[in-house]
């Protein structure tokens, strides 16, 4: 079944809590056509659809934590291998959180091109996460979660960074600056990657 993967062109998108990687992706799928899969949004459609992995999933997830490995990684690769034969590359974003989901993926489905690091002020991210949550409607946009996003952030998923760094595959992105600046600069990276 993997063998669909086998050449796909995957970027990680990493970053803080509402850094912008969701705000990004949407952008560089309306320019470039790739498949966006946001690790935390299939989680969500999960929960939303009442079932019972659903309804574990809910209960992590507002508590800011990371849910199992496996679970999220099925989900990706199920998601991936469906849009296997129309896409022409993926951006996976909010994945890998920690170095281990990392390594589980490429074992599973493939090695990355490429790491787009959207990086931001962590008062910045409150700030916009703050505000996204007076019409998100999401149940982790609200204070202490998002401070234990932002704690699990720095902790778990600044290493996968570091991790990718080594390889050189890594792109930081300033992500202070207007949705458009900095997209801008997303664009860049992406181009070369051709
Ligand atoms: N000023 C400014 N605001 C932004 C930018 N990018 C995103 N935002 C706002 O910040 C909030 C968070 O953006 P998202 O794209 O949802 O962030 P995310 O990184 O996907 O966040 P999570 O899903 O929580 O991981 C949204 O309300 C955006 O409108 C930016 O470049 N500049
Ligand atoms: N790879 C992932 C992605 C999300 N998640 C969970 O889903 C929540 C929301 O993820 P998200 O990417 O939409 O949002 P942020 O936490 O990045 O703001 C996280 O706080 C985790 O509980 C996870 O456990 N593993
Ligand atoms: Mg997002």
């Amino acid at each position: 079944m993997s063998d669909k993967l086998k050449n796909a062109k995957i970027i990680f998108v990493v970053g803080g809590p509402g850094s912008g990687k969701g705000t990004q992706c949407e952008k560089v799928v309306a320019k470039y056509g790739y498949t966006h899969l946001s690790s935390g949004d299939l989680l969500r459609a999960e929960v939303a659809s009442g079932s019972e992995r659903g309804k574990q999933l809910s209960a992590i997830m507002q508590k800011g934590e990371l849910v199992p490995l496996d679970t999220v990684l099925d989900m990706i690769k199920e998601a991936m291998i469906a849009k296997a034969d129309v896409s022409k590359g993926y951006l996976i974003d909010g994945y890998p959180r920690e170095v281990k989901q990392g390594e589980e993926f490429e074992k599973k489905i493939g090695a990355p091109s490429l790491l787009l690091y959207i990086d931001a002020k962590s008062e910045t991210m409150v700030k916009r996460l703050m505000k996204r949550g007076e019409t998100s409607g999401r149940a982790d946009d609200n204070e202490e979660t998002i401070k234990k996003r932002l704690d699990l952030y720095y902790k778990a998923t600044e290493p996968v960074i570091a991790f990718y760094q080594g390889r050189g595959i890594v792109r930081k992105i300033d992500s202070e600056g207007s949705v458009d600046d900095v997209f801008s600069n997303v664009a860049k990276a992406i181009d070369s990657l051709k």
